[in-house]
């Protein structure tokens, strides 16, 4: 099966990569591809509509028979914000498969970055004095002291998006 991947980015690829192998025989490319949404997503809505037209630009440019979209972003529960993270599948005949990842919440000092405009990449690389956080380990492993990376937590939601795919073509 060919297969896209609508980024370029490390921990989204790799987190694909990893997790489709070992139920797929498949081939991969990679498609920087828009997300169709805003730099920085603000809901749960925009970030999963992000992953969907990644994999559905990715399958488009491509023609590949399957695509994955992963896409971050921000949400909002009671004032305080969480990062958040949407994967979608697509496929040629038209099927997607979703799910979305772990959330956590984000220190106040870097929320306030984010509610004025920058995207949370930048703001991250800032707060840790680091490049490049968003391809590594991300917010999440940050906050986490590590223990679940960018690369990890995307690989979850690779696991789910893959599962409901699998069990939508199990033969009872
Ligand atoms: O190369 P692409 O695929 O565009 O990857 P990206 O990380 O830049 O783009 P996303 O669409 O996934 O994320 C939207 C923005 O939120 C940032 N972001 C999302 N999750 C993050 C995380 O865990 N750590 C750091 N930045 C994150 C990201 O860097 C972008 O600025």
């Amino acid at each position: 099966m060919r297969i896209a991947i609508g980024s370029k980015n490390k921990a989204k690829t790799e987190a694909v990569i990893s997790v489709v192998q070992q139920f797929i025989d498949a081939e991969f490319e990679l498609r920087a591809v828009p997300s169709g949404v805003s730099d920085q997503p603000l809901s749960d809505k925009e970030t999963r509509t992000g992953a969907i037209n990644r994999a559905l630009n990715a399958i488009k440019e491509s023609g590949a028979d399957a695509a994955f979209g992963l896409e971050g972003g921000v949400s909002e529960i009671d004032g305080e914000l969480f990062v958040c993270n949407w994967g979608a599948m697509a496929l040629a005949n038209g099927e997607i498969y979703t799910a979305a990842g772990a959330q956590i919440l984000l220190p106040e000092e870097v929320a306030a970055e984010v509610r004025n405009g920058r995207e949370l990449g930048p703001v991250m690389d800032d707060y840790t004095n680091r490049k490049d956080i968003r391809s590594h380990d991300g917010a999440v492993g940050v906050f986490t002291n590590g223990l679940i990376n960018r690369k990890t937590m995307f690989e979850h939601v690779i696991l789910l998006v893959v599962g409901q795919y699998l069990y939508s073509k199990r033969t009872n």
